[in-house]
This record gives structure tokens, sequence and C-alpha cells, in this order.
């Protein structure tokens, strides 16, 4: 057993929809006791700011490079996550002197893993100043510096929620549903595989955001009052993506929201979680052994309409798929606590990222640690 720390991980996805904060005590090893979370709600204005910054972030050949109004959303989105760390131990009556890392991700705004270019805005040394809690931060570059896809990095934590589990059903796949899904194998002989799976939730928040003004599809309820576009669906399940040699890990603008004209409001948002549901499915198919057990996190676990999908499809194969919760796992907060975990392997120098994850040459460390 390594030190036992208590750490705190932040994560802003790629749904940019706003804060997860969890604590963990772990040793970055097989200790792993999840503590309280708190999820921290982006307003539109700010949502708008990202959005800015992904198409400003465009133009970017270098990681450190911040075009635009970049430099000051960058800011702004640190302080907001000290705000929410300040919130965070507030209200679970938390001294900064018990917490000892924060894992910060940042948000990403450009992950070009073909031009191993990925960028992550966010301050780690602002962060710690303010909130005068050590932070590591930056975590995906050291793995595209070995080779790797840079995404994703939460294999390593699913595998050691894995071994808590006392009678854990072996393979097992644990998927994330977030603005990209991605999943993680963990076979019965303890071998770890991971990768991006396909859309998840963006292209359905999208599209009911250009065609009803809303954020996202509460419960799939648009969805469900539509049927499946067969053309429509098979324009993005025949992508090169699913069929590739080689897992390519994904950049939320590299699947396209469909145009106006492929559907009307209820069939697109149905289709479209038939998409993400699919996706996990056929991407699985690359994985050593079919699972017989998928645990589902991530926001899209909440559109009844893509789990209801992913159930009729994992069961033709003899599959059973289950929310996080029902594995007594929290499905809101797992990425944080996911940072949580790597900011302490972090300061442990202990492997992130491996050849099965990210396609990284050799297991590698990663981030960077700033002290305040
Ligand atoms: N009640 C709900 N019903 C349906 N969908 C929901 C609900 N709540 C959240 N979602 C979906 O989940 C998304 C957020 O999921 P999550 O927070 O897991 O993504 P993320 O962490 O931002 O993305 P990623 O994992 O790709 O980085 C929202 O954008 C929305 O589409
Ligand atoms: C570059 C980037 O931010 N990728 C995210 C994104 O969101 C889901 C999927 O694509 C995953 O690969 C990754 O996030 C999770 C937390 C990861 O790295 O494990």
């Amino acid at each position: 057993m390594g030190k036992i720390r208590t750490a705190i991980g932040l994560m802003s996805g790629t749904s940019m929809d706003g804060i997860d904060v969890a604590l963990l005590r772990t040793d970055g090893r097989d200790l792993v006791e999840r503590g309280p979370s708190l999820g921290v709600a982006y307003d539109p204005a700010f949502r708008d700011r990202l959005k800015l910054a992904l198409e400003q972030a465009k133009s970017i050949t270098q990681r450190e490079q911040r075009p635009g109004d970049l430099a000051s959303i960058e800011r702004e989105l640190t302080l907001r996550h000290v705000a929410a760390v300040r919130e965070f131990l507030t209200a679970n009556a938390l001294d900064v002197a018990s917490i000892d890392v924060i894992g910060f991700h940042g948000q990403t705004v450009l992950h070009r893993p073909d031009e191993a270019l990925t960028v992550q805005i966010g301050d780690g040394a602002l962060l710690a100043r303010e909130t005068g809690i050590p932070v590591a931060y930056d975590l995906r570059a050291n793995d595209m510096v070995h080779g790797g896809q840079g995404a994703p990095l939460v294999p390593v934590y699913h595998a050691a929620l894995a071994a808590n589990v006392a009678d854990a059903t072996l393979p097992v796949c644990f998927v994330n549903i977030g603005g990209i899904s991605n999943l993680t194998y963990i076979g019965a002989d303890g071998v770890i595989v991971g990768y991006d799976s396909g859309p998840g939730n963006t292209l359905i928040d999208q599209w009911v955001e250009t065609h009803a003004g809303v954020p996202f599809d509460q419960g799939g309820m648009i969805a469900s009052e539509g049927r499946v576009i067969d053309d429509l669906a098979d324009r993005y399940l025949s992508s090169p993506f699913f069929t590739a040699e080689k897992r390519r890990s994904l950049d939320r603008n590299d699947f396209p929201p469909p145009s106006g004209l492929d559907a009307e409001l209820a069939d697109g948002a149905r289709t479209l979680a038939h998409v993400a549901a699919a996706s996990i499915i056929k991407s699985a198919g690359h994985l050593p052994l079919m699972p017989t057990l998928y645990i589902i996190c991530g926001g899209g676990r909440l559109n009844r309409v893509l789990m209801q999908d992913l159930k009729d499809l994992a069961q033709s194969q003899g599959a059973q798929v289950i929310a996080a919760e029902e594995a007594g796992f929290n499905g809101d907060s797992m990425e944080a606590e996911a940072w949580a975990y790597l900011a302490v392997r972090s300061l442990d120098g202990l492997p992130l990222t491996f050849p099965g994850t990210t396609g990284v040459r050799t297991p590698v460390s990663g981030g960077v640690v700033v002290m305040p």
C-alpha cells in the first residue's frame, strides 16, 4: 500500500454542462474510498463562452497558444473551479488543510490525436494559489508525448473500482456516456482495455438545442416521441471510426450534427439516441471478449430511450446493462473521482495510461504539479 491521500477531482467534460467535484481517499493503487460529490452547472452565457473557446482553439498549432479570447476564458474557467472547490469544502465542512491535492482536468478545447495535439484550458497555478491546495493538472500531455491518444484516462480508475467490488463479474465493461462515450474492459485475467467508443450526448444536445431551444433531451422525452431514421443512423454508424484497425480518441467535433433537413425534432432525437447506443455495442466488438455486464455512467444513462436501446442491443448478445448506481457507484461523479485518483497517482509517479488504454508505447505517468 502507498501513502493514503485525500484528493479532490474536478471535471469539466465535453458536454460543457458544468463542473463535477468529488472527494476521494486513496493510495492511488487498490485503496479507494469514495466521498461526497457536487455538480455545479454553467450558466448559458458561460457555455457560450466555452463554445467560442472551441471555435477559437481551432487555429492552435502549439498547445501553449491562446488565440482570441482563450486566455480570458481560461481565467474565467479557472475562477469558476476555485468557486466550486470553495462551495464543496463549505458544504461538506472540510478544511483546506485536510485536502492533499486537487486533480484538475480543465476544459478540452482541441483534441487532435493524429497530430499529437491536445489542449485543456485551465490555469493550475492560479487554482493552487486561490484554493491554497496543491494541484495536479495537464494529465493528458505526457501520454501523447509517448505515442498515446491522450484519452481516455479513466480506465485505470475503473479497474480500481472493479477490484473493490467483492463479487465483481469479470469481464466487466464500464461505459461513460458523456459528450463522447468511452469504455473500459476489465478481463478475468486482469487485462485492461479502454478506448473512446463513439458519439455520446453531444449530437443529441446540439440537435435539441438547435430545434427546440433546450440544452439536452431530459429523460429522453423528445426521443420517446420519435422513430429511428435508418438512413441517418447508418450515416453515423458506417463511419470508418468503427472499423479502423487502430482505436482513435475523439474530439467533440469529429461527428458533425445532422442538418435540419435530415429529420424533424423527435425523429432526430430518437435517431441520435440510437446512434449513441449502437456506437457502444459496435465499438465493443473490438474488445478481447464480448462483455457480459456493462456498467453505465455519465449523463447519457439518464436518457431512457438511449438506455433502452443499449439494453436491447446488449441483450441480443447475452449481456446485461446496468446504471452505475445499481453497482453501488455514482454515475455523475465517476470522472471527477477518476481525476482525484489520477492526481494521487501523478504525485507518486505511477502510470496513468497503458498500451491497452491509450495506445501509449509504454505505461507512463503524467501531469504537472503546482504548490500553492
Ligand atoms: N436527466 C437527463 N436526461 C437525459 N440526458 C441527460 C440528463 N442529464 C444529463 N444528460 C446528458 O448528459 C450530458 C452530460 O453528461 P456528462 O456530465 O457525463 O458529460 P461530460 O462529462 O461533460 O462529457 P465527457 O464524459 O465526454 O467529458 C448532458 O449534456 C446531457 O446530454
Ligand atoms: C480529450 C478529451 O477530453 N477526451 C474526453 C472526452 O470525453 C469522453 C471521452 O472523450 C474521453 O476520452 C475523455 O474524457 C475522459 C474523462 C477520459 O479521459 O477518460
